[in-house]
């Protein structure tokens, strides 16, 4: 037997960092960070070497330390930050691997105006950034939104699709549409640390249009299918981002059935009746697309 690919690290290094303006207003971010490396490490598995080992606990201490001596926003400058600290430090390790997974904390509304030092967690959604900077290859980075959930009670329709001896679902020109956002952008590979901090202010714009994006044509299409309105979305991040090469969208489908009532007294609760549904845990459709520029 041989190994065929390795890489270790640390998983779900959890830090918070404050940032104390002068005039009383502070600023937070919590993350989740996961590093792994590659590079001449084979011996660690098959020879039991652990001289070539850079322990995960060092990674752990060294997210530590660089969030200290650096800013931790946007993700991508700081997955960027760390991926490239990896594979100058040891000349050993040649690919790193990083992942950030930025929680929310935003900050609260008190007497109507922002209040300077307290947050809250709205929502379960996240941003999230994966970067490799791989040795003499630059570095690459994937940004996301994932666990956003959003519900519409109407503006969705599924009709006229294939059917079959197989095909017992309606058409329906009025439904609730419910997912829970995973939205992706892959941006162009950049040479190094030096020009992803030229170009900084991209990524937070990038995350913004796209959040903005997603929530806006969800909220204002008349969704013919799930299909149809993520591929609308993506073509809009696209032209708001030229340096992103690629978008994608993994949206599942979380269904609400119609209940009929209609054995209690004739109850009417169903088709432009219906007002109770039975929203569905599982199973769900899965709808998936990559977009990519001509
Ligand atoms: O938007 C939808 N796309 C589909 O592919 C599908 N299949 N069942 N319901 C559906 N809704």
């Amino acid at each position: 037997s041989q190994l065929s690919y390795a890489r270790y690290g640390k998983d779900n290094v959890r830090l918070y960092k404050v940032q104390r303006e002068a005039n009383g207003v502070q600023h937070v971010t919590e993350m989740t960070v996961c590093t792994l490396l590659e590079g001449d490490i084979e011996t660690s598995y098959t020879e039991a070497d652990n001289s070539v080992v850079v322990a995960t606990d060092t990674q752990k201490q060294t997210i530590y330390i660089l969030a200290k001596q650096n800013p931790i926003t946007p993700p991508e400058l700081f997955a960027s930050i760390l991926g490239e600290h990896f594979v100058t430090t040891y000349k050993h390790i040649h690919a790193a691997h990083v992942k950030i997974i930025v929680h929310r904390w935003t900050r609260m509304e008190v007497d109507g105006k922002p209040h300077p030092h307290s947050f809250m967690r709205d929502g379960v959604e996240t941003r999230v950034v994966e970067a490799v900077a791989r040795e003499g290859q630059g570095i690459s980075i994937k940004s996301a939104i994932k666990g956003l959930l959003v519900l519409k009670s109407t503006g969705s329709a599924f009709y006229g699709f294939h059917r079959d001896e197989f095909t017992r679902l309606p058409e329906t020109w009025d439904r609730i549409l419910s997912t829970e956002v995973e939205a992706g952008w892959e941006w162009k590979t950049f040479s190094g640390l030096q020009q992803v901090k030229s170009e900084v202010p991209k990524f937070d714009k990038a995350w913004e249009d796209a959040r903005k994006i997603t929530l806006e044509t969800f909220a204002k299409e008349e969704s013919p299918s799930v299909q149809n309105t993520m591929y609308k979305m993506s073509e809009q991040i696209l032209a708001a981002a030229p340096d992103v090469e690629a978008v994608s969208y993994s949206l599942p489908n979380k269904h609400y059935f119609e209940i009929d009532l209609s054995w209690y007294k004739g109850l009417k609760n169903t088709g432009k009746d219906a007002e109770v549904y039975a929203p569905q845990s599982d199973p769900n459709g899965l709808i998936q697309c990559t977009v990519t520029r001509k």
